[in-house]
């Protein structure tokens, strides 16, 4: 895979003035999801970030998993399946984080992670680093190691690598 070819990928996602809520600028991953060509190169990017020596991925719903699976799928990893509330039978652990529009909870079912595990995060965007710092915070909580964390696309005006500490973060592009 070439650069230009990545860079067309990335060029896929479109922007969405005011939604959910006035003011946010919404970045729409859907034609990339639905491109099988771009899909692959950015499956492809997110596993040469996150590198070898990773156990398991873990990702949040519901956009999370698309890549998650697929780079799972790809690299041999299984995933662990963070989920929204009120889903899950058996919950290892619950965070309540601030979203860039809004508040909201994550969980982690039981058996997701084996203690000593590494660990690493995959999502489509980090905005404010609330989701993957409570992501975070779960895995650890199950005894988990955090490696790091790849995105496809980073809002860098939003500070999301402030709230994550020396957890390191990869983005595919960064705007
Ligand atoms: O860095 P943050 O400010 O936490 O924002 C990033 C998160 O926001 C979006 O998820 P959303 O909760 O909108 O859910 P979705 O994947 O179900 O659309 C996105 O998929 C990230 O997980
Ligand atoms: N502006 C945004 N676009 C897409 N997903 C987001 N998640 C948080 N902020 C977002």
């Amino acid at each position: 895979m070439s650069g230009s070819e990545l860079e067309r990928a990335l060029d896929l996602i479109t922007e969405i003035p005011d939604f959910p809520e006035p003011g946010v600028l919404f970045r729409d991953l859907s034609p990339l999801f639905g491109d099988p060509t771009a899909f692959a190169h950015v499956i492809e990017a997110l596993g040469e970030m996150i590198g070898d020596g990773v156990d398991r991925l873990a990702a949040v719903e519901a956009r999370g998993f698309v890549l998650a699976a697929a780079l799972g799928y790809a690299r041999g990893l299984g995933v662990a399946l963070v989920r929204k509330p009120g889903k899950l039978p058996s919950v290892a652990g619950r965070v309540d984080y601030e979203l860039e529009y809004g508040t909201a909870s994550l969980e982690l079912p039981v058996g997701s992670v084996d203690g000593g595990e590494r660990v690493a995060i995959v999502d489509d965007v980090l905005a404010t680093g609330g989701t993957v710092a409570a992501t975070a915070e779960l895995l650890r909580s199950a005894g988990a190691e955090v490696t790091g964390v790849a995105v496809v696309l980073e809002l860098a005006e939003l500070r999301g690598r402030s709230r994550l500490g020396s957890l390191p973060v990869h983005a595919l592009r960064t705007v």
